[in-house]
């Protein structure tokens, strides 16, 4: 610096053409060091790099081609530094695993054995957008808070690039790093499944292994479902240009042990989702309920199973409360005190309308992708309102084991792609039903390692037995359908005899067959109504 000055001043004083010269000089020097310096940074020793930045910044602050951008993990003003920093910490990990020499590692939260990488202080990490370099270097600042009760100091990444490129890097590149570290952060998270009790949430690290993999389901069915999620997780804008919330209602349905709750778990694993398992029974009301929607995620699957059982949701609502009022006996208000009636479990009152606007109206307005599943055994019972297109847009009926989801199970627990007795599995398959939870049960080896003879022999033989029931039934069936003929062909008689003519239609209901249509009552009565 004492050279520079002494080089203006002479500047002044003599030759101004000498002064030029030596002030031309003195900066091409300056800026050829400050070129080797961000170039070869790299190779020099840390505390060496920060000297010669620090004095070839000072000296040159006019001709500095470089323009730096710090990011600072706390801003008291506005919280979302706290986002921006996190956005820009994972998109480094990710990048610098592969490129920074001095890393430092820790646990994930929650997560024994996941590692999660950052960026140590002292390394700087080269990226690349559209052709440009740049360079990222992280460090800490004393807080202004000067709080000692706080940790006073504050971390912040430095952006380093070119001027010429300001307004690409500022842009495009800065959304670019935000985007990709968000999804990164979504990528690693440690996922989370929520229960409720009564209005609050609680959680559990989510961990189900289950996959679309080894799902046993028909291959069409899979691919079908599978592509619904993929186009769904990959449609934001889409569902942004035509004016829908990015939300999609799923309703499975089917006999118990067909897979329901499983292929939940293997939707949200597939997307990455968390789990929200809603308990309608222990929730109050219908702002009880609005309260604990809109406390959910995005990425996230809200699944209400057995809705069939949760609530009176079928319609009927007004009918059982009034025969409840006149069922209950009123007691004297002093027979219980207050404190104990608190206490007491009292019927949930949320309704269906109430769950109605959920799905339409609060939930719509809520950002970000969410999924919204029902499981039944019963679709039957439900009301037509709750499960029309467009509130459940996908209704997925899992059923009872096909040859080809058996395939499936077979290889998944005895990793068979063949075996001599499947042939004869495959047609007693065509005679009855089994759900693939009874099937898996079969195939779960009985001893280390598995025999899948044992395993297919015992599942063969419990098909028989079912085959054998099913032909009872049947026989059963028709002769009881033989008798109920019989009577109602007296009874046209007996009509005839009396009046000349039929006055009343007699239909009758004939038993169902075993493995009929899971949600139609079997009845032996016959329906006698007025013509
Ligand atoms: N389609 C399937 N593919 C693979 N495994 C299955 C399938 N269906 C059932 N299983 C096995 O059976 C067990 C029970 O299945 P699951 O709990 O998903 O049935 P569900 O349809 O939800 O039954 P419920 O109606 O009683 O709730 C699971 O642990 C799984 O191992
Ligand atoms: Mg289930």
């Amino acid at each position: 610096m004492a050279k520079a000055k002494s080089i203006v001043k002479s500047f002044n004083r003599t030759n101004p053409w000498n002064g030029f010269t030596h002030l031309g000089s003195l900066i091409a020097t300056l800026m050829f060091v400050w070129s080797l310096v961000r170039q070869y940074r790299r190779l020099l020793p840390y505390q060496l790099r920060v000297i010669l930045e620090k004095y070839c910044q000072r000296a040159l602050p006019f001709v500095n081609p470089y323009v730096q951008i710090r990011f600072s993990e706390l801003c008291s003003e506005n919280l979302m530094c706290t986002e921006l920093y996190s956005d820009i910490e994972s998109y480094l990990s990710y990048h610098s695993s592969t490129q920074a020499k001095r890393l430092k590692a820790d646990l994930l939260k929650n997560s024994q054995s996941k590692l999660a990488l950052s960026v140590d202080s002292s390394e700087e990490i080269a990226d690349e957008f559209q052709g440009i370099k740049l360079w990222w270097a992280c460090g800490k600042t004393m807080s202004s808070t000067g709080s000692p009760s706080l940790h006073n100091k504050t971390r912040y990444y430095r952006l380093t690039f070119h001027k010429q490129h300001r307004d690409l890097i500022i842009g495009p590149y800065l959304s670019h790093v935000m985007k990709e570290g968000k999804a990164i952060k979504v990528r690693n998270r440690q996922r989370k499944l929520y229960t409720n009790n009564g209005p609050f949430w609680k959680h559990v690290v989510f961990e189900h292994p289950a996959n679309f993999e080894t799902l046993a389901l028909e291959a069409k069915q899979k691919k079908e479902i599978l592509e619904d999620l993929i186009t769904f997780s990959q449609a934001e804008e889409y569902y942004a240009k035509i004016g829908r919330a990015w939300k999609r209602g799923y309703l499975l349905y089917g006999p118990p042990g067909t897979g329901k709750s499983t292929m939940i778990a293997a939707m949200a694993n597939l997307l990455n989702y968390d789990i929200y398992d809603l308990e309608l029974t222990s929730v109050k009301d219908n702002a009880e309920l609005r309260k604990l929607l809109i406390e959910t995620t995005s990425k996230s699957v809200i699944v209400i199973e057995d809705i069939d059982c949760s609530l009176d949701l079928t319609g009927k609502r007004k009918q059982t409360k009034v025969k409840q009022e006149v069922e209950v006996p009123k007691l004297p208000k002093l027979t219980r005190p207050k404190y104990l009636t608190d206490r007491e479990p009292k019927p949930s009152q949320v309704t269906l309308s109430g769950l109605l606007n959920f799905i339409d109206g609060i939930w719509s307005a809520c950002k970000g992708e969410r999924l919204i599943v029902f499981t039944t055994n019963h679709v039957k019972k439900l009301d037509p309102a709750l499960i029309r297109k467009g509130r459940m847009d996908k209704h997925i009926e899992l059923s009872y084991c096909s040859f080809e989801a058996f395939k499936t199970l077979a290889k998944n627990y005895l990793m068979l792609d063949d075996h001599q007795l499947f042939g004869k599995i495959g047609l007693l398959m065509k005679q009855t039903k089994m759900t693939p939870a009874e099937i898996a049960e079969h195939l779960m080896p009985k001893t280390l390692p598995p025999d899948p003879q044992v395993c297919l022999n015992s599942l063969m033989q419990s098909l028989e037995a079912a085959v054998e029931r099913a032909r009872l039934k049947v026989g059963e069936t028709i002769i009881k359908n033989t008798e109920i003929t019989a009577i109602v062909e007296e009874t046209k008689e007996e009509n005839k005899g009396s009046t000349g003519h039929t006055g009343l239609q007699i239909q009758t209901a004939l038993p169902l067959a075993a493995g009929e249509q899971h949600d139609k009552e079997p009845s032996t009565k016959p329906v006698v109504s007025d013509d």
